[in-house]
């Protein structure tokens, strides 16, 4: 991220100045800094006094910032008078930041002056300091008047061609690119033009005018928003483009705002928070938490019952424990299914390579345990079809693949990773009792593949893509996400409950479970 000072005047009425250039480095994505050369009486209608504090403070302040941030572009605005243009310049000469850009404020939209006249020879000195300048036609034309006394006043180009021709005088003079800005050219355009004498190129940005009265500020907005990009990427042409396209956008929504009777202030926001950028969103660590207390009564439930006591410490009958593997087979063919599908669905390889990665997992690894298992000495129950409760819990995840969304599918498949990872290692270090540890336990290799270290890796990948998703999706699209992990919680409940269910209530278990 771009990391950005503005050194310029303070306009109270946020759309100019230092309050503009903050709200415009941050709109484009840099970090925004100021150091205050002026401060203004000013509101939209216009400038009512000017304070200037002692050069000796704005030094201060320069120094404070170089002497501890690295600095990746300078944006400059009103500097006021002689000696705060001198005090800036030394201080640019001395910490040479990659980028400076120039905005040679003289005078307010409202018309009044922001410049000591007598300063306008020392801003001449100031031009071949910076990388770009960027001048409104009245202030082109004062740089592009000759420096020498007594010359005729400047003239202010009354046609896009003389506003060119100006800005290639001016660029040829000091060295330094010009973009012209031609908001104050009469008729239905407003383009602007980035002129460099040195390679000799001329870009124009053509561009019809907006019909606002928010104008305020504009020059202060384009130019902190072209130092940012340029910092962010180092293409001239390129960041100026992407900057007008910002700087129309807000300007078409600066009426709205409906600040003040004069020339109001574009709204530097409006994109940003059209396509979502106010609402702040919980960290994946957050969600990960919240979700996990979120089915604490449902863990709780499961740690209780029967199945898992007998499982833990080897009570349970040989058929129900069968009953349950052979369910578990059924629901391992098509959580494979859905997992594939998860994959089908991710935004991006990493996502696709996990979800394939588990599908191909739940195929392989535990089918081959539950071949095993439910081989030669199986019972009666190897060959049951799958129960309401198997049924149940299936047709919810198909369901959710079905919808086609990835986000909320990959939460509705988090339970089974989490819930069997966490029993699994609460199972291996003995919180159910010792007996779970016995290497004679009846089921001892079924509650290794539980506890085994690459299916909690998994499970933390699973949280980690879950997590995120959920953090970077809208708050109604992550409670949809939360609603599916919360089913499939309680559906892993019922799962667990149903062997030793009778079949009545194993049947009204899963009814009660919806997705
Ligand atoms: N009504 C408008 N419609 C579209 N663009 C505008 C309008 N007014 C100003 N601009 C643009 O705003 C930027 C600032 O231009 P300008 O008003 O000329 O400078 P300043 O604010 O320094 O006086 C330029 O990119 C210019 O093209
Ligand atoms: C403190 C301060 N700095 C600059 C401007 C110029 O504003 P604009 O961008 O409209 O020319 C201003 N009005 N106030």
């Amino acid at each position: 991220m771009a990391r950005v000072l503005s050194i310029a005047g303070s306009d109270p009425s946020g759309g100019a100045g230092i309050q503009a250039d903050l709200k415009s480095i941050s709109a484009v994505g840099g970090y925004g800094m100021a150091v205050i050369t002026a401060l203004t009486a000013q509101n939209t209608r216009g400038v009512r006094d000017v304070h200037v504090p002692p050069a000796s403070f704005l030094a201060a302040q320069l120094e404070a910032i170089s002497d501890d941030i690295t600095v990746d572009a300078v944006k400059l605005g009103m500097l006021a008078n002689a000696e705060v243009i001198r005090t800036v310049a030394g201080w640019l000469a001395r910490t040479r930041p990659p980028v400076v850009v120039l905005d040679p404020v003289m005078v307010a939209t409202s018309g009044d002056r922001l410049l000591d006249a007598d300063a306008e020879s020392a801003m001449r000195e100031l031009l071949p300091l910076a990388d770009l300048v960027t001048p409104n036609l009245s202030e082109l034309a004062v740089l592009a008047a000759s420096a020498d006394s007594g010359e005729a006043p400047p003239v202010v180009a009354a046609t896009w061609a003389e506003a060119i021709a100006q800005a290639e005088t001016v660029s040829a003079r000091y060295g330094v690119r010009v973009l012209a800005k031609g908001g104050h050219l009469a008729g239905d355009l407003a383009p602007d033009a980035l002129v460099d004498a040195g390679t000799a190129t001329i870009i124009d940005f053509g561009g019809e005018r907006i019909a606002t009265t928010a104008t305020h500020g504009t020059g202060c907005s384009l130019s902190s928003a072209i130092a940012t990009l340029v910092a962010e990427h180092g293409d001239w042409p390129a960041a100026i483009a992407e900057a007008r396209r910002w700087l129309r956008e807000s300007l078409r929504h600066g009426e709205a705002l409906g600040v003040g009777g004069g020339h109001g202030p574009i709204n530097h926001f409006a994109g940003l928070w059209a396509r979502g950028g106010i609402r702040t969103a919980p960290m994946p660590t957050e969600i990960e938490a919240e979700w996990w207390a979120d089915i604490a009564q449902v863990r709780r439930e499961i740690d209780e019952l029967p199945f898992i006591r007998g499982l833990a410490d080897g009570s349970l009958a040989r058929e129900p424990f069968l009953g349950y593997l052979t369910q578990d087979a059924h629901y391992l063919r098509d959580y494979a299914r859905v997992l594939a599908e998860a994959s089908r669905l991710a935004p991006d390889a990493a996502g696709q390579a996990f979800w394939a990665n588990s599908a191909h997992g739940s195929i392989i690894g535990e089918l081959e345990l539950h071949t095993g298992w439910l081989g030669p000495e199986a019972g009666t129950a190897a060959s049951a079809p799958p129960d309401a409760t198997t049924t149940a819990y299936l047709d919810h995840l198909l369901a959710t693949a079905q919808r086609g969304d990835h986000a909320v599918l990959i939460a509705a498949l988090l339970p089974c990773f989490w819930i069997y990872t966490d029993l699994g290692e609460r199972l291996a270090a003995g919180e159910f009792g010792e007996a779970a540890l016995d290497p004679a336990h009846p089921y001892a290799s079924w509650l290794a593949t539980y506890a085994d270290p690459g299916f909690a890796v998994a499970t933390r990948e699973a949280i980690g893509f879950v997590t995120r998703a959920a953090a970077g999706a809208s708050p109604e699209h992550r409670e949809r996400m939360h609603r599916a992990f919360v089913a499939s919680s309680r559906h892993e409940l019922a799962f667990f409950a149903a062997p030793l269910a009778a079949p009545a209530a194993a049947a009204t278990t899963a009814g009660a479970v919806t997705a």
